[in-house]
């Protein structure tokens, strides 16, 4: 018996998802609190459609969120890239854990990286970003939709439908795929999603004591990244499917920030950076808005528009 509650974890049943609430779990353990897991099913699994933007907001993240409001579990582990910016006030960001490798990787048996790629080769990515800055190097490529988990798209490939896939390397790394032959994509090539590598974990808004326990979890140079990235994905009202990347690192006490904003095709590029030494909040939600209202200023808001309204 124990006087500390059961922290109940809701997670959904993918591999990669069920890692990050063990995980979660795990660190809770370490600091005294038992725990249980509470797996789901959310639709963003099941659906096997092409991702398009009427479906696509909060796809991962709503059911395990309504576990939270139906009192079904205490806490909600979410891929901070998957998680939408809009504010919830019936939530609270708990805790942003120390990051995971924020690369892209290209994985193929042949181990490719972007250059050597066999001209017209067919790769696979659902996302966007990755297609849109894929292009921008090569393009040449023939780049298709591919959905389903980190398992189901690898089985496309291991069936020869592609040529090679990408991946988030965090992803790779967490489900200790060590052997996956592939090259890790070099930032300066492509550049994450805002929140890649990061997990979210949100507790019920007013929930004081499961926050006192996960908040232990919070790396605060992650959360300050991480927060940088999402207030220009936010204020350029990109959503999660938008051709938008962004990367903030800390080094030495400065933040250095990249946001990019590109066409499908990749033929247009927007690119603004900007740099602070000790970042507060504040200050790095101040650098983060004069990096977006350059963007916008460079015609972001319009490009995204148009990539939204256009069919893939
Ligand atoms: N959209 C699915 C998703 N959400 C988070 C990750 C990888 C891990 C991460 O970025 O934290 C992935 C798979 C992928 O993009 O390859």
């Amino acid at each position: 018996m124990t006087d500390l509650p059961i922290v109940r974890i809701a997670t959904r049943e993918s591999p990669l998802a069920m890692w990050q609430a063990r995980f979660v779990a795990q660190k809770l353990t370490d600091a005294g609190y038992d725990t249980r897991l509470v797996p789901l099913v959310s639709g963003g699994d099941v659906d096997q459609r092409p991702i398009d933007g009427s479906r696509s907001v909060g796809l991962f993240t709503k059911r395990i969120q309504q576990a939270l409001i139906d009192d079904e579990a205490d806490v909600a582990v979410h891929s901070l890239k998957d998680l939408p910016t809009e504010p919830d006030e019936r939530f609270t960001l708990a805790a942003v854990p120390t990051r995971e490798t924020v690369s892209d990787s290209l994985v193929s048996p042949q181990r490719y990286d972007v250059d050597t790629l066999p001209k017209a080769s067919v790769v696979g990515t659902g996302s966007r970003r990755r297609m849109a800055q894929l292009k921008a190097l090569r393009n040449d490529l023939d780049i298709r939709p591919i959905r389903g988990n980190v398992q189901t798209r690898l089985s496309k490939l291991n069936s020869g439908e592609f040529d090679a896939i990408l991946l988030a390397e965090a992803g790779i790394r967490r489900l200790e795929m060590n052997d996956l032959p592939r090259q890790t994509i070099e930032l300066s090539q492509m550049l994450p999603a805002p929140g890649q590598g990061a997990l979210g974990i949100e507790v019920r808004a007013g929930d004081t004591a499961t926050l006192d326990a996960v908040s232990k979890l919070d790396d605060p140079n992650s959360r300050l990244c991480v927060t940088a990235e999402r207030t220009i994905l936010s204020q350029l009202h990109g959503g999660c499917l938008a051709p938008i990347a962004v990367l903030a690192t800390i080094v030495d006490d400065r933040v250095n920030v990249h946001a990019r904003v590109l066409s499908h095709d990749g033929r247009q590029c927007l690119n603004e950076t900007g740099e602070l030494d000790s970042p507060d909040a504040e200050s790095t939600i101040q650098l983060a808005t004069n990096i977006a209202n350059r963007l916008i200023e460079s015609g972001a808001r319009e490009m995204i528009e148009q990539e939204r309204s256009s069919n893939l």
